[in-house]
């Protein structure tokens, strides 16, 4: 199998690259930089610089490189610049990801792994959130991400494209130090980046009806969300026709207060946060049951919040070398 990564050089596509690599596949990106990082891509992985827009450089690419699956991670994954954005976030992820399923369903690609997200249950008001919560969008993002898996499944019913769309929870932590998250947009680089500026960190609500009254997530990591992307796309690859529709995440809530308690022990930096207003439209609690895919592809987290934390730490450390306590 040759496995056409889109989004392959950036945070987590090259995660997924590395994994799809070990395991023993063939990978090429396809990426248009727009924050993706060259770099990333690792030696003997070809790199095609295009976006996925571009319909004539996809179909040839799919062509070129013999591509049997794609694994579609591009997109534009920020919450707050969908809400000031929303064109440019239907077109990059929607319109994105028609072409390319255009381009793979003419081609004859059998196996489409599309990267989707917790957005798309919005504010679930529920304990665990299973796949059968409703999915009721906060943001254009999380739209176009539920509106994607729309895309993915009529495509795979019409055409008998075997598709997978993954729902990630909070992502965090890093493979390698070389591989870490640059972007400063979720809790754990944002608390870094405050500590690292002799600042205390910020809790953004304590007022929420949880158990500390700080909103609660369930923490991914990166190596482990990785490893779901090879087992999704293995089962597609033996088992043409399935449909399939999977969160990734562990099933442990933990709270902005333990987050920013445990990132406190495991930096050595010892700043209690301060208490700023909510941030609007954060859900007080997603946690996702990550049974189905433990049934439906035998994968499981191995890495905890600490891995998480300690990873990401090293990898922030690479480019702010001052933040080191000894
Ligand atoms: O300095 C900070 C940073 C964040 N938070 C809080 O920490 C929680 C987690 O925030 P963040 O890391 O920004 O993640 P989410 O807002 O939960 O969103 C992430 O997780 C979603 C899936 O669950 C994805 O859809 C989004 O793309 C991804 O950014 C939220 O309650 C924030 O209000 C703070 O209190 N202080």
């Amino acid at each position: 199998m040759t496995w056409l990564i889109t989004g392959g050089a950036g945070y987590i596509g090259a995660h997924v690259v590395r994994a799809m690599t070990e395991a023993g596949e063939q990978a090429v990106v396809y990426d248009d930089l727009s924050t993706g990082i060259a770099e990333r891509v690792p030696e003997g992985v070809p790199l095609v610089v295009g976006s996925t827009l571009d319909a004539e450089r996809v179909a040839r690419t799919l062509a070129d490189q013999d591509v049997t699956g794609v694994v579609h991670l591009a997109g534009k994954k920020q919450v707050g610049e969908s809400v000031d954005l929303p064109l440019h976030y239907y077109r990059e992820n929607v319109e994105g990801l028609r072409v390319l399923l255009e381009a793979v369903t003419t081609a004859g690609v059998p196996s489409f792994v599309f990267s989707s997200s917790a957005a798309v249950y919005g504010m679930p008001d529920v304990e665990l959130v299973t796949e059968e919560t409703p999915c009721v969008p906060m943001s254009p993002y999380g739209e176009t991400k539920l509106a994607g898996e729309w895309l993915v499944r009529a495509t795979g019913r019409a055409t008998g494209l075997s598709t997978a769309s993954l729902r990630y929870f909070n992502v965090a932590g890093a493979g390698a130090p070389e591989l870490a998250d640059v972007g400063v947009f979720n809790i754990v680089p944002m608390v870094f980046e405050k500590l690292t500026e002799n600042a205390p960190p910020r809790i953004f609500g304590d007022d929420y009806a949880t158990p500390d009254g700080t909103c609660v997530r369930d923490y991914i990591h990166v190596v482990d969300l990785a490893e779901a992307h090879v087992a999704a796309a293995r089962a597609l690859q033996t088992s043409p026709g399935r449909a399939l529709t999977l969160n990734i995440g562990r099933g442990e809530g933990v709270s902005v207060r333990e987050m920013i308690d445990r990132i406190n022990a495991i930096t050595g930096y010892d700043r209690p946060p301060t208490v700023h207003p909510r941030r609007p439209g954060d859900p007080a609690r997603v946690v996702a049951s990550a049974d189905r895919i433990t049934t439906e592809l035998g994968w499981k987290a191995k890495h905890d919040v600490e891995d998480m934390i300690a990873s990401a730490w090293e990898g922030w450390v690479r480019l702010h070398p001052g933040a080191a306590r000894s």
